[in-house]
């Protein structure tokens, strides 16, 4: 008997058997020894006996093998799963000191033994193999018959044609679906749920398509825009199905959202979330048990059960319900609404989104519909990776069996009219503003304010309400209650407009959304298309309405400053903000096409490609007018920025966009700060302020407006002839401009020469000063008191752009809303808003009380909805006895005295 002992391989379990069994064989450690000392001897003896030297060279060559540290020796068969069946002695073990002691004949006797006996098992393996082949062949005929009769039997259900479920029609078999289409012999029955279930007459772009892949079974991607309809792709398809599906989304708020309109609609819904209560929960699993084990009858199933991810990753419970409904089969499908959030590469990651991939894995027959907004194809492959789903095909020629059928639908909304407006510097004259507005544009219309933190909701909710527009706050430090509380009172028309951070949105689903108003920009460009999206959502004209000024881009940077692309996307939507020449949807298809490789088509409609203009955005409507902008060469401009921000910099010195813009200008107490550095260092260690004498540096004064001034630096900010330095403080981060990259090919040229420059010349296009006029007559609402949406097409057409300001704002500073004129409205208006109704009374005449604007104290004397309990208190509404609002001065309103035309637009060649 061998023994073999390889020490880098055998585990410590190996190592005990094999003590124990020399023990058991009678040859202990001492006879081990006795074979070493026989190697020895033979070593000797080898002089005179060949053979016994042999072997002491093989034993010899085995021993310093054994010895080397390195990766085990063990056969590969017994590492895995698989082991041998025999239990001999491993054949590529190593000759044993013991082995030595047999003569060469007895060796090969054994080694061939050995062979023999494994010969033996790969034939016995081989044998298996051929077993399991046979009955893979056999299944792989099954199921090609089954897929066959499962082929037939679609043609025949859904063209009618195929002759019997055997596949032996005598019409041909057609190759592709064209989901689309009213083939499927489910449609009227789809239809007639449509309108008498959800009330909607007819289906909007892909939805017929996504609901009969539904019906059907498939694997489904479909990719609409916000508001476009998403959720009826498979809201609708869930009625016709047996069973339940499952419907995975990310907010809380949506999924209430949704189980609500569904219950009111009289479909079975239900929810699972951390706010289902316990009897609640316990109650829905009673009811999914019952369903599983056939106890319900269909009409009474639960037809969508709505679920956070969290759940599908975390809760053992949910899992277990879901694979008895599973064995049920009473699983139907399994919806992942928001589904970019599954892949590390989309814009908003969730992980517990990734532990989705078990679905497929667990419950193979249960097919997924994914839904997003915006999946750019990269990020879309990722998430069918992750899922387990197979590669896309197209809805409209889909293969009968094979792959995920795929939908898209323009991200292009005709309904939604673009515009972006200048913000006054002052926050008091930026709320009065969007106060105008509001009431002139959209009075008693349902809207959402979005604004870049908690503390502006706030400040603006209390503004609007202050004046008669009944506004609540929505961010994340509000309770849950009260944002429920909120949203619903919003769905229900009794509170107008949501002033909201980004916290509020996805998936809100509220259809009569008339304007979306961005009190500061948002962080990105695809940030804004999703938040902007939610007006508009029932089809119906809407206004989306950004509110910009340069100085909120430096506040933006400071916050997007450690974010991954977060300048890079931020110079997006500036350029977005800045243009008043290009149409605002060729600017989103050509900055989507490229940050998120959307392919442009995305942007296309039937009739319009994607680089045609919408021609009812701000800028298609100014470009009607040649009068409304004009473009200046601004490079000496440019030139004198950069050389004082040079002059700044070799001064030790640092500015912040106003510093430069002041310094530049040569305006007031011109300064900027040098910190603990530079020549101009004063004693101390700690700041100090420097100032530079501009026509020595600059050769004059920047003769520009301060607000041109600073659309002429992010312009250059984001042409690369300015750039960002933060500075971090522990409560802040500063940012600074220095310069860029470009800046060196003007500032290495003197200011004469800047004449002669053919290329990099700096190109504006201005507002044109418009003469100061009125504001034009405030809406006149219809019998209900409401005004038409109809109104906002009205609008594309108006191109008369005025600007007023009170006579109390300091001229220099404001940039003047811009108040569209219809051309036969009358001079003579007045040029306040009208003011509120009164709460709680018939409305009354609108010029009868003038509007409050810009108070951030909270009026004592509002009073507080009944209802209104633990809400914010920016979601009350004047009182009725609260004292009049001041009214502006006479003169103030009859007389605009300041217009600014300061918006500027850069191309350089
Ligand atoms: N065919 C239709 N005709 C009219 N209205 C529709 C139609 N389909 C859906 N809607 C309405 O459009 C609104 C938006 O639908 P939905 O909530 O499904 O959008 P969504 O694509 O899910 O948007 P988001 O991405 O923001 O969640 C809803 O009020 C819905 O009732």
């Amino acid at each position: 008997m061998a023994y073999e002992y390889e020490a880098d391989y055998l585990d410590s379990d190996d190592f005990e058997a094999f003590l124990e069994k020399t023990k058991s064989d009678d040859i202990g450690s001492s006879q081990l020894m006795s074979g070493v000392s026989t190697i020895n001897k033979g070593h000797r003896q080898g002089e005179d006996e060949g053979d016994i030297m042999i072997i002491e060279n093989r034993a010899h060559s085995n021993d310093r093998r054994s010895a080397q540290p390195g990766p085990s020796k063990r056969p590969a068969a017994t590492q895995g799963t698989v082991k041998p069946k025999a239990t001999q002695v491993d054949s590529s073990a190593s000759i044993s000191s013991s082995n030595q002691n047999l003569n060469y004949l007895d060796r090969r006797k054994d080694l061939q033994k050995r062979i023999a006996g494994i010969e033996s098992e790969i034939q016995s393996y081989d044998e298996e193999l051929r077993k399991i082949q046979d009955v893979r062949a056999l299944r792989m005929r099954e199921k090609g018959d089954l897929e066959d009769q499962l082929e037939a039997l679609r043609q025949q259900n859904i063209f009618g044609v195929g002759g019997n479920p055997q596949g032996k029609g005598k019409q041909p078999l057609k190759d592709v679906l064209d989901y689309g289409s009213d083939d499927f012999q489910w449609v009227p029955q789809l239809k007639t749920k449509l309108q008498k279930v959800f009330g909607i007459q007819n289906f909007r772009l892909c939805q017929q398509g996504a609901c009969n892949a539904n019906v059907d079974g498939r694997d489904v991607v479909c990719i609409m825009p916000t508001g476009g309809g998403k959720s009826l792709t498979y809201q609708l398809p869930a009625l016709l199905i047996p069973g339940c599906t499952i419907v995975i989304s990310p907010l809380i708020a949506l999924i209430m959202d949704q189980v609500h309109h569904l219950r009111e609609a009289g479909v079975e819904a239900s929810m699972l979330t951390g706010a289902t209560s316990k009897d609640e929960t316990n109650s829905i699993y009673a009811q999914l048990r019952a369903m599983a084990d056939g106890e319900v009858p269909s009409s009474r199933e639960i037809k969508l059960l709505y679920v956070t991810p969290e759940r599908v990753a975390k809760a053992k419970r949910f899992m277990s319900i879901l694979d008895k409904l599973y064995a049920g089969d009473r699983l139907a499908r399994f919806v992942i609404d928001e589904a970019h959030c599954v892949s590390q590469m989309g814009h908003s990651f969730r992980p517990d989104y990734r532990s989705l991939h078990v679905l497929k894995q667990m419950y193979p027959r249960v097919p997924i519909m994914a839904l997003s907004a915006t999946c750019p194809p990269r990020v879309l492959e990722d998430v069918l990776k992750i899922l387990k789903m197979k590669p896309i095909v197209d809805g409209r020629a889909a293969h009968m069996n094979e792959g995920t059928v795929y939908f898209t639908a323009p991200l292009y909304r005709k309904n939604l009219n673009y515009k972006v407006l200048p913000k006054p510097s002052s926050s008091a004259v930026a709320l009065k503003v969007m106060v105008e507005y509001i009431l002139a544009e959209h009075k008693d219309e349902s809207g959402i304010v979005y604004c870049l933190t908690k503390k502006d909701t706030e400040e603006v909710a209390k503004g609007l309400s202050e004046n008669g527009i009944k506004s609540g706050v929505y961010h994340a430090d509000v309770g849950d209650a009260d944002k429920e509380a909120l949203h619903r009172r919003w769905r229900d028309g009794k509170v107008k407009v949501v002033c909201a951070t980004i916290a509020f949105g996805l998936g809100i689903d509220k259809g009569d959304v008339r304007f979306v108003l961005h009190h500061s920009i948002s962080k990105t460009l695809e940030a804004y298309y999703q938040e902007s999206g939610r007006a508009g959502r029932d089809g119906k004209d809407a206004d989306c309405v950004m509110f910009y000024r340069p100085q909120d881009a430096m506040r933006l940077s400071s916050m997007v400053c450690t974010d991954v692309d977060g300048q890079t996307k931020l110079y997006n939507i500036l350029q977005f903000a800045q243009s008043i020449t290009e149409c605002r949807k060729v600017i989103f298809a050509k900055c989507f096409s490229h940050t998120s490789q959307l392919s442009m088509s995305s942007w296309a409609t039937e009739d319009k490609d994607a680089l045609t203009p919408c021609g009812h955005c701000d800028n298609c409507a100014r470009a009607e007018r040649e009068d409304s902008f004009e473009r200046k060469d601004v490079t000496v401009q440019a030139w004198q920025l950069l050389k004082v921000v040079d002059e700044v910099r070799r001064n030790g010195g640092r500015v912040t966009m106003s510093n430069l813009v002041d310094l530049a200008r040569g305006t007031g107490k011109a300064t900027y700060d040098i910190q603990g550095g530079g020549r101009r260092r004063g004693k101390g260690k700690g700041k100090e302020q420097g100032d530079i004498d501009v026509d020595a540096v600059a050769d004059g004064k920047v003769d520009l407006s301060k607000e041109q001034t600073e659309y002429l630096i992010i312009e250059l900010l984001v042409t690369g002839y300015l750039a960002e330095q933060y500075h971090s403080t522990a409560y802040q981060t500063n940012v600074y401009l220095k310069a860029g990259a470009r800046s060196v090919r003007l500032t290495r040229m003197s200011k004469e020469r800047l004449d002669t420059l053919t290329v990099d010349r700096i190109v504006c296009a201005f507002v044109k000063h418009a003469p100061a006029k009125r504001a034009r007559k405030s809406k006149v609402g219809n019998e209900d008191g409401h005004s038409e949406a109809s109104t906002s097409k009205a609008k594309r057409t108006r191109i008369g752009k005025r600007k007023y300001l009170d006579e109390d704002e300091e001229a220099e500073d404001f940039a003047g809303p811009l108040m569209e004129v219809d051309e036969d409205d009358s001079l003579e208006e007045d040029i306040i808003p009208p003011p509120p109704p009164p709460p709680k009374r018939k409305p009354a005449a609108r010029h009868s009380k003038p509007p409050r604007v810009g108070r951030t104290d909270i009026n004592d004397n509002i009073s507080e909805d009944g209802d209104d309990a633990g809400w914010s208190y920016s979601m009350r509404q004047p009182d009725e006895d609260s004292p009049p609002a001041k009214r502006p001065r006479h003169g103030a309103a009859k007389k605009p005295i300041y217009v600014v035309d300061d918006i500027v637009e850069l191309s350089s060649d």
